[in-house]
């Protein structure tokens, strides 16, 4: 099967309580899924463990059919803080994974300032992180993320420390990119609202189980009409009911 699979995971950190309890998920390429759950409900021990960051101590994870046996090699990471290094300029941030192995090209140079243009942050190209505002840090960490062309895209609350317009900005250009690169994207928010912005599935985690998924039947591209429609907000309130466990119909 393509894509990537979930397949019966299970966890614990050095033998204490389990953290991840059987779970089973599929996510199809070219799709973007959403996971959502309360603060220490097991979403970063998931997205670890789906990326092949972590090794599980139950099942297995399946990228197209093949089991993952180290952290995919194909996908890039976006965490919330946006981890720059402050002595390198935003255009040696973005071309970093590439510098870590060998020098880059001018082609691959190229392509890290078409990104900054993507990420509406080129101005900023020769200058250094701490010269940036938190949401263009963020902007710089997607456009690292994306150097490399990768199939997967793994995002642990990338915007959780922005303001709630920068963030809609934000979340308005990441779906922009992904819909430009066909990526496949594994994104965590606390955040439903962000969850049925950005997403085409929803998946709502508690203690370490997955309790309800949701198909996000809201046309796309996604506007600011949809931040306001109906739908979204029957969506909302659907999720909130599965995130504090009432039985959803
Ligand atoms: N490296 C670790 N060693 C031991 N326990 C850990 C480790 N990482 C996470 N845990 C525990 O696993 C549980 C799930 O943590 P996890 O970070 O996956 O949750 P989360 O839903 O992402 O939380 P948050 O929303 O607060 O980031 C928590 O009880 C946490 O304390």
């Amino acid at each position: 099967m393509s894509g990537l699979t979930i397949d019966h995971i299970s966890h614990s950190y050095d033998g204490g309580k389990t953290v991840l309890q059987g779970v089973n998920y599929h996510v199809g390429d070219g799709e973007f899924h959403c996971l959502v759950g309360r603060s220490g409900c097991g979403k970063t021990s998931f997205l670890k463990i789906a990326s092949g960051l972590m090794k599980a101590e139950v099942g297995h994870i399946l990228l197209d059919g093949q089991q993952v046996l180290k952290p995919i090699a194909d996908a890039g990471f976006v965490f919330q803080s946006p981890t720059l290094l402050e002595w390198k300029t935003v255009l040696e941030n973005v071309l970093f994974p590439i510098e870590l192995k060998r020098k880059s090209t001018l082609e691959e140079q190229d392509r890290a300032k078409a990104l900054l243009e993507l990420m509406k942050i080129e101005q900023h190209t020769y200058s250094f992180p701490l010269q940036l505002s938190g949401g263009q840090q963020s902007r710089v960490a997607i456009a690292r993320a994306l150097i490399k062309n990768p199939q997967y895209l793994f995002l642990d609350e990338p915007f959780a420390a922005l303001d709630a317009i920068t963030r809609e900005e934000l979340q308005d250009d990441l779906l922009a990119l992904c819909a430009h690169h066909q990526m496949t994207v594994l994104f965590i928010t606390h955040d439903i609202a962000e969850a049925i912005y950005v997403a085409d599935h929803v998946l709502v985690m508690e203690e370490g189980k997955i309790v309800h998924t949701e198909t996000i039947d809201l046309p796309k591209p996604r506007t600011l009409d949809t931040r306001y429609s109906s739908r979204f907000n029957e969506l909302g309130f659907v999720l909130r009911q599965a995130l504090e466990g009432v039985p959803v119909k």
